[in-house]
């Protein structure tokens, strides 16, 4: 199965809700910091949403749920490895996709075989607070190089802008957060996305 080269993370099933329509074809729901009957719940509708508009959905960390949900996909970093049943993940069929900074994870993401490798942040990013300032794209030439064929995930400070560098560097796909949730019109960003990226 082939991704798509744009994938947007959101926080919510609202995002989902406004977005999908727009025909964004693979999109991560990261919800941070909730009760757990409220992420179930955003969990299953996403899941729902997903399917009805024949988008590939990935649930950031809660993969507990996701397998619950009967979804396809989580999205796991480093310190979530550190806990996770990678086991039950695999035997319920679900993919992986796995962040990653330096060397060291990036050993130890690819001896778990992960269906796609996210570098991060390529560019500064305004969303979290990170340990790395910015990876630039040499680095992502560098990952591409030493993933091969399984799928690269640009993200940090991605923008339409930006994303014809990244992709030209070796990034498969490219993921971006604030450049639509804090655009003035995100409903465009997206479509803008989409027409960039198609
Ligand atoms: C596509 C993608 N890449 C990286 C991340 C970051 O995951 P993680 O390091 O676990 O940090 P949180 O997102 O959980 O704060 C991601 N979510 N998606
Ligand atoms: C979750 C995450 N992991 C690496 S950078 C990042 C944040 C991406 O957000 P933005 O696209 O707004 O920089
Ligand atoms: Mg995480």
């Amino acid at each position: 199965m082939t991704l798509d080269r744009f994938y947007p993370i959101f926080d919510s099933v609202e995002w989902l809700q406004r977005t999908l329509p727009l025909s964004v074809r693979l999109v991560q729901l990261r919800i941070k910091d909730r009760p757990e009957s409220e992420l179930r719940q955003a969990v299953e509708q996403a899941q729902a949403l997903c399917r009805s508009h024949n988008s590939v959905l990935v649930v950031n960390d809660h993969w507990r749920l996701a397998i619950e949900a009967g979804c396809d996909w989580v999205h796991l970093g480093q310190e979530d490895l550190d806990t996770a049943d990678l086991a039950a993940i695999r035997r319920a069929g679900l993919r992986l996709g796995i962040s990653t900074h330096d060397h060291a994870e990036l050993d130890r993401a690819l001896s778990l075989a992960p269906d796609y490798v996210a570098l991060g942040p390529v560019y500064p990013t305004i969303l979290k607070k990170m340990r790395w300032e910015r990876q630039g794209l040499e680095r992502v030439t560098e990952w591409k190089r030493l993933v091969g064929n399984i799928p690269l995930v640009a993200i940090g400070g991605m923008n339409i802008e930006r994303a014809p560098g990244a992709f030209a560097a070796g990034a498969n796909i490219v993921s971006a957060v604030t450049d639509i949730t804090l655009h003035a019109d995100p409903e465009a960003r997206v479509r803008a996305w989409i027409e960039a990226t198609r």
